[in-house]
This record gives C-alpha cells, structure tokens and sequence, in this order.
C-alpha cells in the first residue's frame, strides 16, 4: 500500500493508505492550516483504492489545481494543491502518491522542486483568479483584512469624475471628509478586485462561462482544457461532483429510488425521474419518466414522458443536479447553493414609457449575502420581482449561474426562494402542520409522507423552530414567524433565497435576529438578497446595493465603504440627500466612481458584449426562442403533484384553516340560525301558502328576508378568501400551484359551508310557517325549498370570490359586498313587479336573488299568494309559474350562473400570478 507524503510550509507529513486524513483550521484535524481562507475542515485525503485522492469538503474559498476549483482529484506525484485561493493560498505538494506509490517512495518532495512545476502548470494563476472564489466567506474576507483599503492615493484619481460631480451639500458634509475619504477606496488592492475580476471577459479558462452566449450558458468549448477536470460547466467554475460511465447500448435511469442506476437523494426528483439512452450508434437520449417536476434540457422542460437526443453541448437538469454529456460518460454538477448571482441592464417601464428601474447591474458570487436599501419608491419591489422572473425587466437579464434566469425559468424557479413582505402561512395553523401542507405542495407527488416530515423536521431544527413546532403561527414574534417563512421556502432547498423586508415592523433586537439568521444561510452556501429599510445590520452583509430615486443603482460594494462613498456620517443623512436633490443624477456620480470601476464596470461591459455579439439573445429575453428552439410557454412548467392530489391537499389544508379559527365557524353558523330567527319575527296568518281564493301578502317578504339572508352570508363568507391569501396564492403559484386546484378547493369548502347554512336556515325559517302541501320535485316542500337556499347560497358564494379577486385591499370587500346584498333586495321581483319592465327586467337577469325567489315562487305559488298586476291579478311573473319546468329552469339558470362566476374568477385570478407565469 503506498505512502503519501504531504508537504506543507517545510512541514511534511506520511500518510497511511489505511485512514483519512482532514485537512482544515480545526484544531482537532490531521493537518491543521492556520490561515483565514481556508475551511475549518477544509478538505480530506485518503487512499481511494487506486490512488491518492484529495475531496474539498464543500470549502468556502476551494480547493485549487493549476488555478482550477477542484472537488475531487486523483493525486498524482509532484502535484500541487492550493487551499483557499488559487495562487497564494497555503499550497500543499504531494509525493510517492501515485498508483502503486510509483512517485517518490517514502521521499518527500520537497517545496523547492515544486516550485518551478507549479510555475509553469499555472500560467493563467493572475491575480484575478483568486477572485474566483473571493473569500466569498464572509468571515474569510474580515479576517483576511481583504476589505480594508490601502492608504494612498490612485494615479487616476484627478481623472475620476466622482468629485466634480459631487453635489455641494457632498463635498461639505460631514466635515469636508470626502475628498480625504474617497482617495484610499481609489487605489483598490488586487484583493479588492475581486467580484469585478470574477466577472472580467477574461481568456482565463475559468471565467469564460461568463462570457458564453446565453444559448449555451456553461458549455465549455469541446475536448477544451479542463475538460476532464470539468472546471468548466453548467454552474461556472465548479468540478463535477460525480461522473458516470455511460456505455452504448445502456440505459441509466435516474431517480430516488435505490434501484435506479443513478440515485439522487433529492427530493426534488421523482423516484424513477428520467433515463439516458446510450444507442449503440453513439447517440445518447434524454427520456423523462412521467417526472413530476420535470426532466430539463437547457432549461426547457422536455414534455412528460417525452425524449430528446443530447448532444456535449447540452444541459440536462433533473431537480438540484444538472448533467452533461462528456465522450462516453456523464458529468454530473449537483447545486449545493454554490452559484452566482448577476443582474445586467435591468429596466423596467410602466405603462406611459415611464422607467421605474433603470439599468441596474450588480453581481455577487456564491454564499454572498446583498442588502438592498433605497428610499421609497426608488424601485426595491421592483428589483426585486425582476429578479426574480415574477416580472420579468423589459430590458437586461438575470443570470443564475451563468444560465439566463427568465429563459430557464421553468427550471431554475425551483432553486429560488422568496420571502414576500407578508407571512406566506397560513396564522391560524400550527407551525409543523403548516410547513407540512407547504412541502406536501411543494415536493413531487411521489415523495412518501416521512420523507416529507423529515424534511420538516430537518428545516424546523435548522431555524431553530423546533420548540415552537405546535404553537400557532399567530402566537409567534414577528421575527419567529419571519423564520417560519424562511423555513418554508428552505424545504425545497433553494440556492437563491429573495427576501423582501423581512425586518419591517420587528424591533431593533428582532431585526438582529433575522438578518444574523440570514448571514448563517449564505454562510452556509446560499446567496441571499435582502431588500430592507433597517440600516443598523447592514454590516453583516457582503454587498450593499443602494437603490436613487428613479430606479437607478446610487452605489454597489461592500456596506462600510457606502457611508464614506456618499460622504455622509449616518444613512438619515444619505436619504435625505436623495429627498432633497431628487433630480440629481445619482445614477451618474456612481458610474463615475472607483467603486463601480471595481465592482459593477465589468459586468456592464460585458452585458454590452455580450448584447453585441452575433447571435446574442434579444434583451427581455422571457420571449426569446431558448436554445432548444422553443419559446417558454408557461402551460409548459410542471406542476410537482396532480391536480387531485392538490385539490386535496388544499381541501384538507383549508378545512385546517377554517376549523382553527373559532371565531369563522361560530359566525358561519349563527348567522343564518338568527336570519331564519329574524324571518319568523314576521308576524303571517298563511305563513308560505294561502287558502285557494284568497292572498298572502306576507309571503313575499318572508322570502325575501330568507333569500337576501342566503345571498348575504354566502357572499360573506367568500368576499375576502381570496384577497387575504393573494400573497401565498401567487407564491404557491410561482412553485406549481394549479389555478383551477385552488379555485375548486375554495368552491367546495366555501359551497359546503353555504349549503349548510341554507339548511340551517330554512330549518329555523320554515319551522313555524304553514307550508304548500307538496313540492314540484319532492313531495316536501321544505327540502325543495330549502335545495334553492342552497344552490343561492353557493352561487353568492360565487360572486363574493368575484369581488375578492377584483380588489387591491381586504377593506374594499365589506363596501362590495353591502352593494352586492342592496341590489340583491332590489332585484328580488318582491318589491315591485320586475316582468313587463324592459331594461329593469333583463338587468335583473343577472341578479341570484332573482332567480332563487323565482324558483322558491315556483314552490310556493307566489304568483296567486302575491299578485303584482293589481288590473289583472293573472298577470303573473312568468319566472313563477307553478310548474316543475319553470322550477328546473330558475334553479338551472342560478346553477349556471355560480359556474360562469367559476370561469370569472379564474380569469381573475391570473392579475394575481407571476407575470411570467402570466404570458
Ligand atoms: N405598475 C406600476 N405602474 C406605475 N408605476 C409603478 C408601478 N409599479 C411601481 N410603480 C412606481 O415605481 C416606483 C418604484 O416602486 P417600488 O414599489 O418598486 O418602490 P420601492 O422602493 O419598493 O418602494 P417602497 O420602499 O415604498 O416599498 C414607485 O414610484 C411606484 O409608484
């Protein structure tokens, strides 16, 4: 068994093949490397069984060979390995390591001759590859001190625009520091160059992905350098996690079970996802399973059960990895939530050509944690629905990885997450219940219930929400339920999380809490974004985005350079200035700045490159054919369960809701009880009938009370159901919600609940009333009457989610619905005769109550009880003529009525979708 010698700043260590060895800054650890950029257990080496074998641990700064990012790597003798930066990290040099320790054995290699191989291996290793990985560590960055600026003024500096724009109240405030403080920030260490360099169009192989037309996003050119290695790849610069050899003739199936050829444990992917064909001719096929979130080739799913040939050039996503094809074997990336982040020329016009987001161009590597601030109305929302594709810019792109967002949305929407503003749960439920519902969404139909709760469970204890599992969400601090929805977004493991104000409303203390949680995910290897109002924890991100009035970026880079670059002693003084001098080109003076020379000049560069370049997609690329030669259709974004299982899961979720809230049942249930009550306050000799030759008056109003009673709470219990989850509806949307799932599952709750309560109310309404002796459909008048109720009731229901899915605000809804309840009286035919009346008479067409009166009238022969043609009291309402052919038809029509609402609603409900989804 061959030894390993491992040489490390003149130390050298013998490896034995018989155990592993980790290195890293743990103390505890076999080979302990004192220095800020590499990991606490930064990496392990072991005898892999046929050779010597280095595996990065999921490093924050990596593992580097010849300047390439490594995960794995078969040593060979000689090699030497950087930790932690490509060119000056701590550089460990390997000897007798070969297969059969054919290196040096027992000799260790000494650093002197490893020095001019390393040399010669590395002439790419410019300083700018450090910044692949630029100490994206936050922790790594402050104690390597990389964000502290030299003394000393840059050569450049009376060139730089910065100062002669500077606006007066700038250059006097605070203390006239600002000249003195812009001058070390314009002499930027190599360090400092760091995400701008990452982003350069540079020929270093690493950053090339950048630069790929979008067509392509990744694709490393053919049989290219590195290859082998995969340092080139659908996600940057990141080496393959795994390799599968993929002999012709072979099928490889991919899924979560363990019988699958490739198993992915991940719940994303069905259990039998996918398999690659390998025909003995070379070809090789991508063929979906009948997956339930779908089999991507360049971001476009293939249709279900559907196939496609795969070339080198492709990408092939199933759930969190992505597969290419490389000679006979298969590269798979896994996304651990280690990718980077970029925003080029967003802009967005309003209706009348007005720009609310003007050119916005940032970029962030992985495990980076952004706070956007602004003042109001600078365009933050708006940032951030384009960042998100639920709004697509109508000019620039997003790219997640190097792969273009709006175009692969139906993949990549799976790997964001986004904390909206307001709690996207449902408060009257339990913690654990509701994170449950979400992931019994969320993850494809085929992932068993334990596996769902473990994932709960897993979430629960990573945000320190287990104690709080069975407590309601209503009885939770802003800030625990802020975690609550960060929890609920992280089930699905998304690499990007958005966050929208999550601080709002929470106290100093709370705010602390949330953006430290916040600081631990990037840390933990996802880029977070947060767009925020409280400035007193800018400090623990990595990068400030400063939002101007008008939509326009104001400043970009590291958060304690921003006061000094505004030149101001406190953010009150910052928005102030933007308040005061609105029309000052804010926009301009950052351009002009060092600090976007180094932090966002680049990256427009290349988004100008990249727009000029031949065959360069178009801007706004929602619409752009994607390289598979087919627009994205939005009908075409799989939904993860079908539309039953959904139904149900939303049908039992809802019922959850509704049982949990007290208050909702008991109203639900004494309302109609006290109507029927009101309704036989009315003192009537004949109650609903009348001796043959003889009227009743009474029975009109008495219908009436009852009718408008069922219209009422029909309408009532429905008119803010659909305002008040509007958040969470177009969030469950953005992840696969079936429209129609989610309309139905309220109209069968909702429908119930109105069924019940018509009963309830004739019940108490009819028990005391004389009633006709028989029925036209049933011989008890009582349930024939009472089936109207019902079908009244759901059919207003009907038309309270109509008006909850047209207002902006849940207070409009009490206004809409008195409406609603007035013109229902007025519309009854009872108060004044309605037929014979052209205009009045067809408007009331359209009205519930008209129709249900009229079906009751049917019942009741309230033609002859209540005649309204006082000259010819056979002149009758035809709409209540005694037959059991007027009966089918007033209660039909009212049945169609609720099912072209249905049809309304739905339309409705699309105003309150992505617009992406929307297209
Ligand atoms: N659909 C729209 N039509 C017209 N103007 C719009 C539209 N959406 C947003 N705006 C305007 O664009 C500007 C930016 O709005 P946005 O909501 O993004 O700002 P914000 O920075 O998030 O504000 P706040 O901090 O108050 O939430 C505002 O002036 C807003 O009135």
């Amino acid at each position: 068994m061959p030894e390993l010698v491992l040489e490390l700043n003149g130390q050298t260590w013998t490896l034995d093949p018989s155990r592993a060895y980790t290195l890293g800054r743990d103390p505890q650890g076999d080979v302990v490397i004192e220095d800020a950029r590499v990991s606490w257990r930064h990496a392990t080496v072991r005898w892999g069984g046929r050779s010597w074998v280095i595996e990065d641990h999921g490093s924050t700064n990596g593992t580097y060979v010849q300047g390439r990012r490594l995960q794995q790597l078969e040593l060979a003798p000689g090699m030497s390995v950087h930790l932690g930066n490509a060119t000056d990290g701590p550089q460990l040099t390997f000897s007798g390591g070969a297969p059969g320790g054919g290196g040096q054995p027992g000799g260790a290699y000494s650093a002197a001759q490893a020095a001019p191989q390393q040399a010669q291996a590395a002439p790419q290793a410019v300083p700018g590859q450090a910044q692949q990985q630029p100490g994206a560590g936050w922790a790594g960055q402050q104690q390597a001190g990389w964000q502290q600026p030299p003394q000393g003024a840059h050569p450049q500096q009376a060139q730089m625009p910065q100062q002669a724009q500077q606006p007066q109240y700038a250059q006097q405030a605070p203390g006239g520091q600002y000249a003195q403080q812009q001058m070390p920030q314009q002499a930027p260490p190599q360090q400092q160059m760091a995400p701008q360099q990452m982003q350069q169009p540079a020929p270093a192989q690493q950053q090339m992905p950048q630069m790929q037309p979008q067509g392509a996003p990744g694709v490393p050119p053919q049989g290219g350098p590195g290859a082998q290695h995969g340092a080139q790849q659908p996600g940057g610069d990141r080496s393959p996690t795994t390799f599968h050899q993929l002999s012709l003739g072979r099928i490889m199936r991919i899924g979560r079970a363990l019988e699958n050829e490739l198993v992915v444990s991940d719940l994303q992917v069905s259990r039998h996802h996918a398999e690659f064909r390998a025909s003995p001719d070379g070809r090789c096929e991508i063929h979906d399973l009948g997956s339930h979130n779908g089999t991507y080739v360049n971001g476009q799913p293939l249709p279900k059960s559907g196939s496609a040939v795969i070339t080198p050039q492709d990408i092939v996503g199933v759930g969190h990895s992505t597969f290419r094809l490389v000679g006979d074997r298969l590269e798979e990336f896994v996304d651990t939530g280690e990718v980077s982040f970029s925003a080029r020329n967003l802009t967005v016009k309003v209706d009348g050509g007005k720009v609310i987001l003007n050119n916005v161009t940032f970029g962030v590597p992985e495990k980076s944690l952004i706070g956007v601030i602004g003042p109001s109305g600078s365009g933050k929302s708006t940032l951030l629905r384009a960042l998100t594709g639920y709004r697509p810019a109508d000019a620039g792109e997003v790219l997640y990885d190097n792969r273009n967002l709006y175009k692969q949305f139906a993949e990549l929407r799976q790997r964001i997450g986004l904390v909206p503003q307001d709690d996207i749960l449902h408060k009257e439920l339990k913690v654990r219940t509701a994170l449950r519902y979400a992931a019994k969404l969320r993850f494809p139909g085929d992932v068993a219930e334990a596996e769902r709760n473990a994932r709960v469970e897993e979430v629960l204890a990573e945000l320190k929400l287990d104690i709080h599992a069975d407590k309601r969400v209503t009885s939770l601090s802003g800030g625990q339920r802020k975690r609550v929805s960060v929890a609920l977004e992280l089930l699905t493991k998304p690499s990007l999380i958005f966050l929208d104000e999550p601080t709002s409303g929470l106290d100093p203390g709370m705010d602390r809490d949330v953006m430290q949680l916040l600081r631990g995910m990037a840390d933990d290897g996802r880029t977070v974004l947060v767009v925020t109002h409280s400035v007193a924890e800018l400090q623990l991100c990595d990068k400030l985005l400063v939002m101007a009035p008008g939509g326009g970026v104001a400043y970009f880079g590291p958060p304690e350079e921003a006061l000094n670059f505004f030149g101001y002693d406190s953010w009150a003084d910052v928005f102030s200035a933007f308040e005061n001098y609105r029309d000052y080109d804010w926009m301009g003076r950052w351009q002009g700045s060092q600090h976007y020379q180094m932090y966002a000049a680049d990256l427009d560069n290349a988004a100008a490159n990249a727009a000029n370049a031949p065959g360069a997609p178009h801007p706004g690329t929602a619409q752009q054919p994607d390289p598979y030669g087919q627009a994205l259709q939005p009908s075409r974004l799989q939904k993860p369960q079908s539309w039953g299982s959904q139904l149900w899961t939303l049908i039992r979720r809802y019922v959850s809701v509704i049982s949990s809230d007290r208050a909702f049942l008991v109203l639900s249930f004494v309302t109609p009880l006290l109507l029927g009550l009101v309704s036989t306050l009315m003192p009537s000799e004949y109650g609903l009938t009348a001796p043959m030759g003889k009227t009743n008056g009474d029975a009109g109003p008495i219908l009436l009370i009852l009718a408008i009673g069922a219209c009422f709470s029909g309408a009532a219990n429905s008119v803010r159901e659909l305002i008040k989850e509007r958040v969470i509806y177009e969030r469950e949307r953005a992840t696969g919600l079936s429209r129609s799932a989610y309309l139905m599952s309220k109209v069968i709750v909702l429908g119930v609940v109105a069924a019940i309560q018509g009963v309830l109310m004739c019940a108490v309404g009819f028990f005391p009333r004389d009633l006709p002796e028989e029925g036209l459909l049933v011989t008890n008048p009582a349930i024939e009457m009472g089936l109207v109720m019902m079908v009244l009731g759901a059919t207003s229901m009907m038309f309270g989610l109509i008006i909850s899915s047209l207002v902006k605000t849940s207070e409009k809804t009490m206004i809409l619905l008195v409406l609603f309840a007035v013109v229902q009286v007025v519309f009854t035919g009872i108060l004044f005769k309605l037929f014979d009346s052209p205009g009045v008479e067809q408007l009331a067409w359209l009205m519930p109550s008209r129709w249900a009166i009229a079906a009751l009238g049917t019942t009741t022969e309230l033609g002859r009880l209540m005649p309204q043609d006082k000259t010819d009291p056979t002149n009758v309402d035809p709409l209540w003529e005694h037959s059991l052919d007027q009966w089918a038809m007033d209660v039909g029509i009212l049945v169609v009525m609720g099912v072209l609402c249905g049809f309304v609603v739905i339309r409705l409900l699309r105003r309150h979708e992505p617009e992406i989804m929307r297209k």
